[in-house]
């Protein structure tokens, strides 16, 4: 599956903790991110990550047209709710997106964690058939 990961700037070290803690896991998929968090995720965990822009220069904007083209299977974002981001309206419109297309996605750590195991599962298997 292809998985896109992405995080804000405080929550960037709870993510790449949970791609390492599952990295069994994600290297059975395509991963793919934006600029920032795609970097620290190779660096720290050391699996292939295929990086977009940075988030405010369009990386979400760039993830949100792989869901259009339904080249996108999976959306991990941890968000932080706490800060004002300078490119918001492009995060909306990536969540906008995932609802369109009904592209399963997690927004923060909780939720990530019963989607990893469903993603172990195969209980997104429903989306090759989509394809
Ligand atoms: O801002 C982001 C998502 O909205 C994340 O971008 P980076 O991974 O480049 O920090």
């Amino acid at each position: 599956m292809k998985i896109a990961l992405i995080a804000h700037d405080k929550k960037k070290k709870e993510l790449v903790n949970f791609v390492l803690a599952y990295k069994s896991i994600f290297s059975g998929h395509q991963l793919y991110a934006t600029g920032t968090t795609g970097e620290q995720v190779i660096d720290k965990v050391g699996v292939p990550v295929h990086r977009f822009q940075s988030g405010p220069l369009g990386g979400d904007q760039q993830i949100g047209a792989m869901i259009a083209e339904n080249e996108m299977d999976i959306v991990i974002f941890f968000r932080d709710p706490l800060t004002a981001q300078p490119h918001e309206p492009d995060v909306s419109a990536l969540l906008r997106l995932c609802d369109v297309y009904k592209i399963p996605l997690a927004t923060n750590l909780a939720a990530a964690e019963v989607m990893i195991h469903g993603i172990e599962r195969g209980d997104f298997q429903w989306r090759e058939i989509v394809k």
